[in-house]
């Protein structure tokens, strides 16, 4: 009796929030943890993997965690396959394309993730226009504009539902803090604007509690620390990639922000890079500010508040980086016509 209670129970509970999620370059070092971390979510029922290589293979091995939703394989050699991973999915998520190795800038992989991201791009227009796209594939600060301009030619383009995946400067700047700090990381916020690559990561110290208390040399290390952590990373795995794991838990936390705004979930707010308003003016069409997810994918676009005068001049610096890295997109897209 006690058993059928809580089979019952547990069956229910997933019901409520059925969601369709596609992971496109789901075999790789950040797919397949962000694939397992999405199939222990209870928002999703429908969880498709999409890779050029060993999609099946991942998504049958994943398939056996005993939670409700159903885990699909989808390959490139076979016949739309690509096309039935997207049709009508709710949330798309994007980290196909190639790693960093030691002295590398992002801006470096655009040559290749260019061309990755607008192909699976058009093919979430086609088949999924409707869905929501968290784009991971670096240059995030050009390859989210390279998105946008595909939806647009398509006519299908909802600046809603397009996000770059910042969520990872923002648990580094948790956890950076609090090791700083002394406290835990699980209670700290820092909030991270602007775009996602070295300078062009502001984390906001001054609207921490710490504001005050924090040494010049320790807030400077600290903001290096948050703006250069994806260094850190690339830079200890020696050529082998660089962060998989941290990036995964970030891209599943964001995933997770998204679904819970599309079931009408108060109050959940996180650093995205957008199509904002904010610095429009400027010529710069994206920014990562805190942004209030819901039903229709971005409710409100928050500003970024009261910032210091040593801010203000990050952020001057930001602004000029992320202007050309935003126009290399839009014209490699137009480029494409
Ligand atoms: N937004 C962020 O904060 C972060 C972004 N990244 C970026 O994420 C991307 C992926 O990184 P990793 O997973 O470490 O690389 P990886 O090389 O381990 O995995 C990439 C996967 O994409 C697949 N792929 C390549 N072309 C594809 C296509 N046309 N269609 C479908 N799948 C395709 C590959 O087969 C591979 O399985 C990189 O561009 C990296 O710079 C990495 C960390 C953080
Ligand atoms: O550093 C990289 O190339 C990967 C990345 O975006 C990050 O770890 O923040």
């Amino acid at each position: 009796m006690m058993f059928a209670r809580v089979a019952r129970r547990t069956f229910t509970s997933s019901a409520v929030n059925p969601y369709k999620v596609t992971v496109l370059g789901a075999c790789g070092g950040i797919g397949q943890p962000l694939s397992l971390l999405l199939k222990l979510n209870d928002k999703v029922t429908d969880l498709r993997l999409y890779d050029i290589k060993n999609a099946k293979g991942v998504a049958t091995d994943i398939s056996h965690i005993p939670t409700n939703s159903t885990v699909t394989g989808f390959s490139a050699e076979e016949a739309d396959g690509l096309k039935n991973a997207l049709k009508d999915t709710e949330l798309v998520l994007i980290p196909a394309g190639v790693p960093r190795k030691p002295g590398m800038t992002r801006d470096d992989l655009f040559n290749i993730n260019a061309g990755i991201v607008y192909d699976l791009a058009t093919a979430a227009a086609e088949n999924a226009p409707n869905a929501a796209v968290l784009v991971i594939s670096n240059p995030v600060n050009s390859t989210v504009p390279i998105v946008a301009e595909v939806f647009k030619k398509k006519g299908v383009y909802n600046k809603k539902k397009l996000f770059g995946v910042t969520t990872l400067d923002s648990i580094r700047a948790s956890r950076f803090i609090s090791q700083v700090a002394n406290t835990n990381p699980t209670q700290e916020h820092v909030s991270v604007v602007g775009g996602h690559s070295g300078i062009t990561i502001i984390p906001l110290l001054s609207q921490t509690k710490y504001a005050n208390t924090l040494s010049k040399e320790q807030r400077d290390a600290l903001i290096h620390r948050i703006q250069f952590g994806g260094d850190e990373v690339v830079k200890a795995k020696n050529g082998g990639g660089s962060a998989t794991l941290s990036m995964a838990q970030a891209g599943a936390k964001f995933a997770n922000a998204v679904l819970s705004g599309f079931a009408g979930e108060k109050n959940v707010t996180q650093a995205s890079y957008v199509d904002s308003p904010l610095y429009k003016s400027e010529g710069i069409e994206f920014f990562a500010s805190p942004v209030t997810l819901g039903p229709d994918g971005v409710q409100e676009i928050h500003p970024i508040g009261d910032i210091s005068a040593e801010e203000s001049e990050l952020l001057k610096e930001c602004k000029e980086t992320l202007k050309k890295n935003i126009d290399k997109g839009i014209k490699f897209a137009d480029s494409k016509q």
